[in-house]
Formats: C-alpha cells, structure tokens, sequence
C-alpha cells in the first residue's frame, strides 16, 4: 500500500501480522483477527426540520467477543467510511485486551456532518440509528460510547430509545451518559486522563522532566483540550493547538482553560489573543518535546514523520500515525505511545461505567480516577518492558503483542483455534 492511498482497515491488518509474527502464532491467529466477525449497514431515513426527508448511512462493526461483550464509540463524521469503522473496531478489541479490559471490540459510524444538523434533527438522527442497529446490541452483546462528533447528550438519546424498544430501563447498553441518567464520575475526562497518564510514565522512563516540558495538541475536542489541561497542571507548557478551523501557537505558552473557554465562545482555538495562527500540518513538526495527535486518523505520514521534533508522541487519537512513518519515528528514537493504549482511558472508565450500572452502585470521582491511574500505570509498564526486552520492536508492536496474546489465548481455550493446540495443551496439563 502506498501512503498516497491510506486505508486504515489496511493499516490494522499490518498492525495485527506483525505482532502475530513477532509472537510466532499460527496463521488461524491472524485469519480470525484480520477482518470483523459482523458487520451491519443501515439506512436512516430521518425527518428535517423543514418536513423532508434524509436518508442516512451509518454502520456498527463487531470485530472479535473473544474476551468479553463487544465495546466501542459511534463516530458522526461526514468522511465516516466502511473501512474506517472496521479499522476503529479492530483497534477497540486490542485497546480493551492490553489493558485487561473484559470486552471484545467493535465501533459504530454515521456518515453525516453534525455541525449542520439542527438539535432536534441530531436527536432523531440518534434514535434512528439506534433503531437500526438494536438487534446488535444489549448490556451483554454490544455497548456503544461517544467517539467523535458524538457527546453525553447523545448517548443519553440512545439509551432512552434502547430503553423505549426495551420497556425497561436499560442503563448500562451505553456509556458516556451525563451522571444524572447512569453515566460514571470521571468519564467525560477519561480518554485525556488516562493518555495523560502514560506520557507522565513516557517522561519518566526517559528521565524527560515534565516541569517545562513543551506540548502541542492536534484537536481540540473531548480528548485534546482536557490532555491540554491536564498536562498543563502536571507543569508542561502548552505552546500550540489547533482543531478543524485553525490553531493558535505561543511559544510562551497557552492557558489551557482560557483556550477552552475561547473556543466554546468562538468556535475554534483560532485567533486566540496573543497568538499566532498556525495549521493542523505545522503543529506536527513543531519544536516540542509532547506531540499528542487528539483528531483523526493518518496525520503522521512518511511525509512529515522526518521533521517530527518531538521526544515523546502520545496518541489520543485513533489510528493517527501511518506505519512508514512509525518505521521513521522508530529510526529517529521517538517513543510512540500507540493508541491502542494511549487512548484507552475513556474505554476502562466506560468499563467502570457499566460495572456501576449492573451494580446499581456508584463509585466517587476519586474512587473511579484510582482505578484508572492503576490500570494504565500496570498497562504501560507491561507495554515498555516488551518492548525493552525486544528491541527489534517498536511500542505499537509491544502493545499488539500484549494484547493479542490474551485474545489467542482466550480464543483457544474457547475452541475457535481448532482441537490439535487445544490437546496439546490438555496433554501438558496431565503431565504437569
Ligand atoms: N471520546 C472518547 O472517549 C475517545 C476518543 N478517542 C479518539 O480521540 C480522537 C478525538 O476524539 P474526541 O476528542 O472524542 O472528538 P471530538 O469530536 O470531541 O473532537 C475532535 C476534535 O478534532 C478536531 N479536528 C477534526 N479534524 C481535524 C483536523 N483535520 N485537524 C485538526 N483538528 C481536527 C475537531 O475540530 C475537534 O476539536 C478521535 O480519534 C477519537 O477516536 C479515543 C478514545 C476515546
Ligand atoms: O468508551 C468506549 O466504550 C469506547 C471509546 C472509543 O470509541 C475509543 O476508545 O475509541
């Protein structure tokens, strides 16, 4: 594949046979992990405010339950494509298995550009899609989450009209709710929380001092601004930001929540007093020490991965570096903190969310920031020393190996890798 013609379910395939390689599995590994399991494509016909109708397409994708329920967000995007939620999907199912996480993958998408949908259409557009898609889902089959474009409001849209098709209150078919209907404490900050997490461990193990350090954010949405935030109140510098309207950069650094507050009022970071504007591209080669890519997929290329400056990338997003440019990075000694665990705070405390829903007991903010610092400490460590005890790999491969090493060992002992490997390992049982 040239990186003229990026294709992410293409990319995740590469991500899987390495790791499968590296770990010297069988080929019915990869043969049960390359594609989803299911996939569904639905029209939705929703009514306008204006009294017509539009017909839209959305997808939910289940890619592997070996471990657990399937777990993944609905992205509303105008570029949302079948092979961009198949990629999202497969990268869920690894981000669940190397934090231990005991849920399969999957992902949802709606192609549609919400910024030009009125509320009362997007709440309809919500339920449709819902509607569509019910027979996939249930608290023990498939959860759905916010990705992007989608938010708490949503959600909670969602899991009425599951309830509604249901007659009873089914709380815990959806996470990312707001608090008052199900939702966890602590969710909302989560994805940045936990990515803030394991740059803290980056710089720690590379003895880089986070006091001082210099940060540049690529989107400025859920996961971006709050990372901002918090890496600004572990003492780094914000010196650059920018979303799909433009970006502010100064040198001498940006009050995160000033940003914020800036763009819910204007729309973008751009034209942030006092700084200077500067693009999506610029940013990525920018000179600082944190680069957290926080957008969408394919951002770091072969192109500009040669320019990157920064020591320690962390990714927030999804899916936003090529693997050339993860061959450049490696070669420039950058240390990539893949997605599949970089990102995977807002997953463990969707995980915690579901839990308390099934409980009916809800834990406080502090409780639920504990078991996520836990989780993501144990998890990178896991993922760095891999990674240090194979030096031929570089952390994407570490954290697949991870991770797909508890998906083959479940998909085993469940009988999906067929009976010769089972009985061997029944044979060592008895012998032991
Ligand atoms: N929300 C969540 O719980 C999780 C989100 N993620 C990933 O994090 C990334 C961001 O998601 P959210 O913050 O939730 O979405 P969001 O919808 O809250 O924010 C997206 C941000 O990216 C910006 N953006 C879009 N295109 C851009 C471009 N070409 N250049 C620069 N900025 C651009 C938007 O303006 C917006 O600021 C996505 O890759 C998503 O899959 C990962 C794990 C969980
Ligand atoms: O919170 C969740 O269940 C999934 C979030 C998500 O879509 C992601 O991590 O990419």
């Amino acid at each position: 594949m040239t990186e003229n013609k990026l294709n992410s379910y293409r990319i995740a395939q590469q991500q899987i046979q390495a790791a499968v390689k590296q770990l010297g599995l069988s080929s019915t590994v990869y043969e049960l992990l390359k594609q989803p399991m299911r996939e569904l494509t639905v029209a939705i016909p929703v009514e306008m405010d204006d009294g017509s109708v539009k017909v839209f397409i959305g997808y939910r994708v289940q890619h592997n339950h070996a471990l657990g329920p399937l777990k993944g967000g609905i992205r509303f995007h105008p570029e949302v494509t079948l092979d961009e939620v198949r990629a999202l999907a497969m990268w869920m199912t690894f981000k669940c298995a190397v934090v231990g996480l005991p849920y399969g993958g999957a992902k949802g998408g709606v192609i549609c550009d919400p910024k030009k949908l009125s509320l009362r259409e997007l709440q309809r557009l919500s339920r449709g899609y819902v509607n569509a898609v019910a027979p996939l889902l249930g608290i023990e089959k498939d959860i759905p989450a916010p990705d992007v474009y989608t938010n708490a409001q949503v959600m909670a849209w969602m899991m009425d009209e599951f309830s509604k098709i249901k007659q009873y209150n089914e709380f815990g078919v959806i996470t990312g709710k707001p608090q008052v209907v199900g939702g966890s404490a602590g969710r909302h900050e989560a994805t940045a929380r936990g990515c803030m997490i394991v740059v803290r461990e980056a710089a720690r193990a590379l003895e880089i001092p986070l006091q001082g350090a210099t940060v540049a954010v690529q989107g400025f949405g859920n996961a971006g601004s709050i990372i901002a935030r918090l890496l600004h109140e572990q003492g780094c510098r914000l010196v650059a930001a920018v979303d799909s309207s433009g970006g502010a950069y100064n040198r001498r650094g940006l009050d995160p929540i000033r940003l914020a507050e800036y763009k819910s009022k204007t729309g973008s970071v751009k034209g942030y007093p006092g700084s200077q504007n500067i693009t999506s591209q610029e940013l990525l080669t920018l000179d600082c020490d944190i680069l957290i890519p926080a957008a969408l997929e394919n951002q770091i290329t072969a192109q500009n991965a040669p320019y990157v400056k920064a020591r320690i990338i962390g990714e927030a997003a999804n899916g936003p570096t090529t693997p050339e440019a993860d061959r450049i990075l490696k070669e420039n000694r950058t240390l990539v903190i893949p997605d599949i665990l970089a990102s995977a705070g807002g997953v463990t405390v969707s995980y915690f969310e579901w839990v308390q829903n099934r409980m009916g007991y809800y834990w406080s903010t502090e409780e639920v920031n504990k078991k996520l610092e836990d989780i993501m400490v144990r998890s990178f460590r896991e993922v760095y020393q891999t990674y240090q005890q194979r030096k031929d790999v570089d952390m994407r491969t570490a954290a697949y190996m991870v991770a797909i090493k508890r998906i083959s060992e479940a998909m085993e002992v469940r009988g999906w890798l067929g009976e010769e490997k089972k009985e061997q390992r029944e044979r060592q049982v008895l012998l032991a």
